[in-house]
């Protein structure tokens, strides 16, 4: 199969995509694939760095308010729009998948035009702006919640799950938080973390508990984002930590330091749920209120409804409470391993697989 994937902007969007090419590569080793990200999304780093080929095109999202940028994103997308068709019909693609973000936009649509058979991923509960408006034009869309499915036409859809849940599933315990990041052996750990870029309110929480997390029974890996790292590192709240804390700007290899984590504490973004839930680690999400609609609280909702997970606003965060929540999770065994299971219920393992069907199916008939 020849296939052309596009999603960027964040690891959100990003991920899912190189889990898809992962198994695609292991089921279909002969395939051909073509990356197209946005030349400011974090898509340029990231997906070389897993030895994919990557073109990029110029082109940035819509501002909510109105204002004179958004003619300029018009411009773009329309440019964008017209560059994608050129590199479609030079890689000649059997069929285009869309994982969310404002370049796939313009890629998807772009392929849908030139009749290529398409595909958009909706990680999230509720739809994101571009795969609502590419929902019109593609011809499968997978799901991940059952909520989404009120934004998209009913006979388009596919539950899936994220393909970033096959490639967790798949890991097992490695000793990597001992060998690579310098934490102790046996000890249980607590990952905090703010999403692929990290985020603001969380990492001041952290800062703020950081005394108090100081002789517990478990570890602390703090990972604050690359770009709050340097600012959070000449603070004098980190110039001399507790032995059980430590602090990272980023973790190239999620995947395969989870199945060490005992506890999350984070944003609730649809690829870290995903992440979450294949393989059933208790976790106290907190949700952006930042992004559209606020899918993040229901993405978080979807969870807690179920006792598959604890939640903290971000309006009520502070540090005081962080430790708390962290410690009343880590000091009570019976209701993590019980909200452990009742996660790993909700996880879809083999997600990735299921997504290539429909590709499949798509090129094949
Ligand atoms: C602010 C924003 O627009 N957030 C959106 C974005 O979130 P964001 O990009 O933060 O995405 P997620 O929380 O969904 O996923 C983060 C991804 O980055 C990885 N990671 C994170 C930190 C790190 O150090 N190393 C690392 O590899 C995680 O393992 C995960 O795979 O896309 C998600 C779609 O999936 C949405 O649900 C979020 O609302």
């Amino acid at each position: 199969m020849r296939i052309l994937v596009s999603g960027g902007g964040t690891g959100g969007h990003i991920y899912p995509a190189l889990a898809l090419i992962e198994t695609l590569k292991k089921e279909q080793p002969e395939s051909e694939v073509l990356y197209v990200g946005a030349e400011r999304g974090l898509e340029k780093r990231i997906v070389p760095e897993s030895g994919i080929k990557l073109r990029t095109l110029h082109i940035q999202g819509f501002k909510r308010s109105i204002s004179f940028e958004n003619i300029k994103t018009v411009y773009l997308f329309l440019k964008s729009v017209h560059e994608s068709k050129k590199i479609i019909r030079e890689f000649k693609p059997d069929v285009v998948i869309g994982t969310g973000g404002y370049v796939c936009g313009a890629v998807v649509y772009a392929a849908a035009r030139l009749k290529i058979p398409t595909m958009i991923h909706e990680q999230n509960s509720v739809a994101g702006i571009t795969n609502k408006f590419l929902s019109r034009f593609v011809d499968k869309i997978g799901i991940c919640f059952d909520d989404a499915r009120q934004s998209f036409p009913t006979e388009k859809i596919i539950f899936t799950g994220n393909p970033r849940a096959q490639q967790v599933a798949g890991m097992t315990k490695s000793n990597r938080l001992y060998k690579e990041y310098g934490l102790k052996k046996d000890v249980p750990t607590v990952l905090i973390f703010g999403g692929s870029q990290g985020a603001k309110k969380i990492n001041q929480a952290s800062i703020a508990a950081i005394k108090q997390f100081a002789n517990k029974k478990y570890q602390i890996l703090f990972v604050t984002g690359r770009r709050h790292y340097d600012k959070i590192m000449a603070n004098p709240a980190t110039q001399h930590l507790p032995e059980n804390v430590f602090i990272q700007p980023y973790i190239a290899d999620m995947p395969a330091i989870l199945p060490e984590i005992e506890c999350i504490v984070g944003r609730a973004g649809a690829t870290s749920l995903a992440e979450i839930t294949a393989l059933g680690i208790a976790s106290i999400l907190i949700p952006s209120p930042y992004v559209t609609n606020d899918h993040q609280t229901k993405n978080a909702m979807s969870l807690v409804s179920k006792n598959a997970a604890k939640m903290i606003t971000e309006e009520e965060l502070n540090g005081q409470l962080l430790a708390k929540e962290i410690d009343d999770l880590m000091s009570n065994t019976i209701e993590r391993e019980k909200i452990a299971t009742n996660c790993k219920q909700v996880g879809v393992p083999d997600a990735a697989s299921r997504v290539l069907n429909v590709l499949d199916s798509l090129v094949n008939g």
